[in-house]
């Protein structure tokens, strides 16, 4: 059986880390971090996002900084309100939520975001900056922080591993590979045009999964052992919840579980970890920032 990796309490460690580094930083500077949370439009799950990430940045004394913009918001005025924020001493990381609404050319916008305040690590440079050997980005994107920093915190290696990268989303799959490499790990993507998936999947001591695609990943696709990484949030319909519907992840984990070493739960695993490496980038850009005008 595996060992559930208890993202919740994990996310909740480094939480209690970065609030004491807040406080020490106020001290000596006078000044705390500060985040810039965008949110365009009224999606569910976005305001839900978006409504998680600007607590806890309450809870670990970080200042936010609330934008909340139309869903017919222009792509123009949206820059602008980019370009205020990039120009704000007070603010040290810029979150843009994304999905955007189709009007807006996402990568247009990710572009305008200052780099040292590129706390989502999605800025083409910094994606850039992670593709390249010897090369770091200033910020990681937190999904595959999360989820590197999950294997690591239980003690799993990940170099000369095999892993395999389930889904190439530029927000997930494609930085997840890239760090993994980065790690030393050898590392395949498997995407929706691979034939045979479960062949590939079953060689991987570390298989991340972020297709989408709920429950896709059944046990018998896993390597006895292997340490399994799943972001997938997936709603699906229950009837016997008082919301009508249960997260799932990508993976079936009642199967998946008695194969596997290792494996994170849908809810409880990547997700919490996700807020909490914004938190961790947002501090990082503000003691940087701080170190340079001391
Ligand atoms: N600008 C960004 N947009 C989006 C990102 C991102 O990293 N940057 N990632 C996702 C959504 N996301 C953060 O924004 C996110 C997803 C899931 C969770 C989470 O804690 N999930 C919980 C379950 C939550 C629930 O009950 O609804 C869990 O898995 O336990 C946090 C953040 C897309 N957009």
């Amino acid at each position: 059986m595996a060992t559930v990796i208890d993202g919740k309490a994990v996310a909740q460690t480094i939480r209690s880390e970065i609030a004491e580094e807040v406080r020490a930083l106020s001290q000596k500077y006078g000044k705390v971090p500060g985040l810039a949370v965008v949110i365009v439009g009224s999606r569910k799950d976005s305001q839900s996002y978006v409504g998680m990430k600007r607590k806890a940045c309450a809870e670990l004394g970080i200042k936010s900084f609330d934008i909340d913009l139309p869903e017919q918001v222009s792509e123009s005025d949206l820059i602008k309100q980019v370009h205020n924020l990039n120009a704000n001493p007070d603010v040290h990381g810029i979150l843009v939520q994304l999905p955007l609404p189709k009007h807006i050319n996402e990568e247009k916008v990710l572009s305008e975001i200052s780099l040292d305040k590129d706390v989502d690590g999605f800025h083409p440079l910094n994606i850039g900056k992670l593709a390249m050997k010897d090369r770091d980005p200033l910020f990681l994107p937190c999904t595959p922080k999360a989820c590197i920093e999950l294997l690591s915190r239980s003690g799993v290696s990940i170099k000369g591993k095999r892993a395999v990268v389930v889904g190439r989303s530029n927000i997930v799959g494609l930085p997840a590979s890239l760090l993994l490499l980065k790690a030393d790990a050898t590392v395949t993507i498997v995407h929706s045009r691979t034939p045979q998936p479960e062949s590939i999947i079953r060689e991987a001591d570390i298989v991340i999964a972020a297709a989408g695609q709920p429950m896709m990943i059944k046990g018998s696709w896993i390597k006895p052992g292997a340490a399994v990484i799943d972001v997938g949030t997936n709603a699906v319909d229950d009837p016997t919840k008082k919301s009508g519907y249960r997260l799932v992840g990508d993976v079936d984990f009642a199967e998946a579980s008695k194969v596997a070493g290792w494996i994170t739960p849908v809810p409880g695993g990547v997700g919490p970890m996700t807020v909490t490496m914004l938190l961790h980038n947002t501090l990082e850009g503000a003691k940087r920032c701080f170190e340079k005008n001391h």
